[in-house]
């Protein structure tokens, strides 16, 4: 594509990928051991892959409400959230040309988490097993840095 119309379009998606807002659950917030993994169920292309519960911030919403949105639609739960794991990428994670993730750790504190709406499995994470299931591709980089950071893996 070239042109004046072609370089705005352009200049918009660089400058302004959609956020998507996400949580890596834990056990504990200072000292996790298990983290949870959630297996897509669509679309096709990332179904069967793992990733942070979450997803995109609606207009008018903050990314923290975002983030407690979608944890109760799509595990029922509601947490408490603790650190973001801040990225390289303006202090998030680019995950695509189109998306940038944040990400919180969190913990349950109501509600025992389930795999309503966007995934068909759930599963805690032993500690030394965090890489253990084939997540997103794009995923893999922040479940290491995760776990460096709080000293597991
Ligand atoms: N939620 C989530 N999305 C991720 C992760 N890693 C990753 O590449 N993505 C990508 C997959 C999707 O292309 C994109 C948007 O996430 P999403 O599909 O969960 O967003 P959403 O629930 O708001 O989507 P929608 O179906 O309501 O439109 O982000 C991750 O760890 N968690």
């Amino acid at each position: 594509m070239s042109g004046p119309v072609a370089r705005v379009w352009e200049a918009g998606r660089v400058s302004h990928p959609i956020v998507v807002v996400a949580a890596a659950l834990v056990d504990d917030l200072t000292r996790p051991r298990l983290l949870l993994a959630a297996r897509r169920r669509n679309p096709e292309r990332l179904a069967g892959r793992w990733e942070f519960p979450g997803g995109k911030v609606d207009p008018g919403e903050t990314p923290v409400e975002a983030l407690h949105r979608e944890l109760r639609e799509e595990l029922g739960i509601a947490v408490e959230l603790g650190a973001e794991l801040v990225g390289p990428d303006d202090g998030a994670w680019r995950l695509s040309e189109r998306y940038t993730m944040r990400l919180w750790l969190a913990r349950v504190t109501s509600g025992d988490p389930a795999p309503l709406v966007e995934h068909d499995e759930l599963r805690w994470l032993e500690p030394d097993a965090w890489l253990s299931v084939p997540w997103l591709d794009a995923d893999v980089r922040i479940v290491e840095a995760l776990a460096a950071h709080v000293g597991s893996a």
